[in-house]
């Protein structure tokens, strides 16, 4: 298929050439022109503007939105709605709030546009690894969009059927990577839902981490101090543990350069998913103590940071190439 992939920065490039790779051609714009002249160069056409692009894709054109939430993205959809003919259908990929989406929808629908909005995960390893998506929109656009999934997702891979499943009755999508969770917005919403619990999870590496390397302070009884590994504990609990994970992967990836995270201030920066899952629990009345309290840690980073707030850090680093604002 022909896609416009909008915004080529480290999710937008690597998805575009993991589309290639899979035999999609790709018109590429960003606002870059450094970035579009690098994917031309591995094959890609490049657009200087959203009309031109548009005079480069077929009917229904296919734009795939690849910026971060918010006024860029907001104003992007907007001219390409301009841009557009009527059938095209617009995918935002990036983590933009679900409520925006429903509204996006609505508004694109009165042009006769579809509007498709895909949570992504799988960060700068993407490319390689593929992305498990979750996706909202109207079954006939999603299903015309399917060739783009399969191409995107990470694919079965070697992770064995959940015992449970019985292939014919289940959606064997789900087991590529990527789901149709409902109508417009609730692919986003189950990927900030996706986010919130991403912060709880490296909320508790962080603090044991640094509960571990605390052992060996000097305001414990001189026998009770421990001078762990911290490296070595981070790599044994990745083979066989109960809490073996891609985050404690990345974590001992971070360690294993570098135990003393010196590369990290230890302040938290957070894109908003955190606290919109925070907003939704309270607007469902669903108590949500972990998610609460690992987002106002990343606040509490900001005033003063601790070894946890590295690890954090580094994690953030290892899945999505965020780099911190210096203290
Ligand atoms: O979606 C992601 C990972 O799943 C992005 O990397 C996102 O930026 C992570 O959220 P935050 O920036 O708030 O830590």
């Amino acid at each position: 298929m022909k896609i416009a992939m909008i915004g080529l920065g480290r999710m937008g490039g690597n998805m575009a050439r993991r589309l290639m790779e899979g035999g999609h051609e790709i018109v590429a714009f960003d606002r870059d022109a450094d970035a579009v002249a690098k994917i031309v160069a591995d094959g890609a056409e490049g657009a200087a503007s959203l009309d031109e692009a548009r005079g480069k894709l077929g009917s229904p054109a296919i734009w795939w939105v690849m910026l971060p939430a918010g006024a860029i993205t907001e104003q992007t959809i907007g001219t390409i709605a301009d841009a557009a003919q009527p059938g095209d259908i617009v995918i935002d990929g990036g983590n933009s709030f679900y409520k925006d989406d429903i509204r996006r929808a609505k508004a694109l629908a009165e042009k006769q546009l579809h509007y498709v909005d895909v949570g992504t995960s799988g960060g700068v390893w993407g490319r390689e690894r593929g992305y498990c998506m979750m996706i909202g929109g109207d079954n006939e656009t999603i299903a015309h969009l399917d060739p783009i999934f399969e191409t995107l997702a990470p694919g079965t891979g070697d992770i064995v059927r959940t015992p449970g499943r019985i292939a014919d009755k289940v959606d064997q999508r789900a087991e590529k990577g990527y789901i149709h969770a409902g109508p417009a917005g609730s692919g986003h919403f189950v990927k900030m839902i996706h986010n919130g619990i991403e912060y709880g999870l490296m909320q508790a590496y962080a603090e044991g981490f640094d509960i571990l390397k605390t052992k060996s302070s000097e305001i414990l009884p001189e026998d009770e101090r421990f001078d762990l590994n911290l490296t070595d504990i981070a790599e044994v609990w990745r083979r066989g543990s109960v809490i073996s994970s891609w985050l404690l992967d990345l974590t001992a990836i971070a360690l294993a350069k570098d135990e003393k995270l010196d590369q990290f201030s230890g302040h938290v920066a957070d894109s908003g998913e955190g606290q919109w899952t925070i907003d939704a629990a309270m607007e469902e009345k669903v108590p949500a103590n972990v998610l609460t309290a690992s987002l106002f840690a990343r606040y509490r980073s900001r005033v003063e940071h601790t070894y946890g707030d590295k690890v954090l850090s580094a994690m953030r680093f290892g899945f999505g190439g965020h780099v911190e604002m210096p203290q």
